[in-house]
């Protein structure tokens, strides 16, 4: 006999909740992950797993979703009864994405309308999963001759096109890919190759990086607490080219460091593995996020000192300090984290890239002075857009006659089983 509160914890539909979760991102604009922890509360762990798959999968091939509903239904629900077109998104996604046996899939889903509080749509929900099921080679070759094929919104497309003539498709099938998972092993514990023992120990397969040699990328994603002493702090998980941003800013034990946009602290505890003798600062606007980094930094019993800040007004914090090292992992378009993040490509605008192109130069202008005579500040962004990364350097340096570059910027794109997309530059002041 199930207990009284598993009982009630399994009382709920799924398929209705992803399509609440759906309904939240696209009609709504809140971001996807936080919502999928919210909900993770509400569901055991078999159904924690479906819920991101079918949630993240309907974001990255939502064109196609969409399609194939224009073509099934006469008139799509909007209004009131919107959740329930989101229901049939989870139940198309389902039959063409998942194992899930096809009658499985529809039943499920048709039962979410209870959920969803519109019993009256079942026979519809019911009508178009059966449909669908019935016409689906015809219905995918149809969207192949379409040609909406990229998954993409036009405005990115066209940016990346002109940014990127020759290799842009890949950037697009990497971003279509489910994303690879890569950790970070604490080089105060042991070095890739040890760890990746203790992985093959605990039959986890992994595969090493010949340039980044702190990074070891997992074949199959896993839960963190599978993983062999995560919680004494021996890895972190943390993308690979989000590995190079310690090791370019090379942080000395001795030296005052700044991280600011440091939330949730991936970097911070990066830098200080680096070098735990250093004197870090870590500094966000967002409190809440804030919180995360004093936890990570726990788990690998490191010290800093944390900050809810703004870097346009480091006068407000910065106690009049100056800094040996700055990293600036300014926020951005994060168009170089579509696999990690699908909802941002629906989310973002064409017009978000210039307001926040205007507000990176201004935090890099604003936090300049604080960086000594001969210190080094690396500018990040997870951003594959030039407006937010070289051309910014660029103005920067030509604003700035006391900046020069250290080296010569690198863009990494994303790649199927590599990183993710990440800018970076080093600059020196005179
Ligand atoms: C790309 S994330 C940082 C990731 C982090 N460096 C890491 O490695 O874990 C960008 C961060 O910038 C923060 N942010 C946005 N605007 C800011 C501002 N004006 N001042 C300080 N932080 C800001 C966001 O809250 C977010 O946490």
């Amino acid at each position: 006999m199930p207990s009284p509160i598993k009982a009630q914890q399994e009382n709920y539909n799924l398929r209705a909740f992803c399509a609440q979760i759906i309904f939240d991102v696209l009609e709504k604009g809140n971001s996807l992950s936080p919502l999928l922890a919210h909900y993770s509360n509400k569901v055991n762990d078999k159904d924690r797993a479906l819920m991101q798959e079918i949630s993240f999968g309907v974001m990255r091939v939502l064109p196609e979703l969409e399609f194939y509903a224009q073509k099934l239904m006469d008139k799509i629900f909007t209004g009131k009864n919107r959740s329930i077109h989101y229901l049939i998104l989870v139940g198309l996604y389902q039959l063409i994405y998942t194992r899930i046996p096809p009658h499985a899939a529809a039943s499920e889903t048709v039962n979410g309308v209870i959920s969803l509080k519109k019993p009256l749509l079942k026979g519809v929900v019911n009508g178009v999963l059966r449909s669908f099921l019935r016409q689906q080679d015809e219905l995918k070759n149809q969207f192949i001759l379409h040609g909406n094929t990229s998954l993409h919104p036009s405005w990115f497309l066209k940016r990346i096109q002109l940014a990127y003539s020759e290799n842009w498709p890949e950037i697009i099938n990497a971003n279509n890919q489910r994303p690879p998972m890569w950790l970070r092993v604490n080089s105060q514990h042991y070095n890739a190759m040890q760890y990746q023992q203790l992985l093959n120990d605990c039959d986890i397969e992994s595969t090493n990086d010949e340039q980044v040699k702190s990074a070891l990328r997992l074949l199959s994603p896993l839960p963190v607490n599978k993983l062999p002493q995560f919680e004494l702090g021996a890895a972190t998980v943390q993308d690979l080219s989000a590995q190079h941003a310690a090791y370019l800013l090379a942080p000395q034990n001795g030296e005052t460091i700044l991280d600011l946009c440091a939330a949730p602290g991936g970097k911070t505890t990066h830098i200080l593995e680096l070098a735990p003798q250093a004197k870090v600062l870590a500094v966000d606007i967002d409190s809440e996020r804030v919180k995360r980094i004093k936890q990570n930094l726990e788990r690998l019993k490191l010290q800093a000192e944390v900050k809810v800040g703004d870097g346009l007004t480091p006068e407000k914090w910065c106690d009049g300090q100056k800094f040996d090292r700055i990293l600036l992992d300014a926020p951005c378009s994060a168009t170089g984290v579509i696999r990690r993040h699908p909802d941002i490509k629906w989310l973002r605008r064409d017009s978000d890239i210039a307001e926040l192109a205007k507000l990176q130069y201004q935090i890099l202008t604003n936090i300049w002075p604080y960086l000594k005579p001969n210190g080094i500040l690396v500018y990040a962004t997870c951003s594959i857009l030039p407006d937010e990364n070289s051309q910014q350097i660029l103005r920067f340096l030509a604003e700035h006659h006391d900046a020069k570059q250290v080296e010569p910027v690198q863009q990494y794109l994303p790649t199927e089983h590599g990183g993710d997309g990440f800018f970076y530059a080093k600059l020196q002041k005179l």
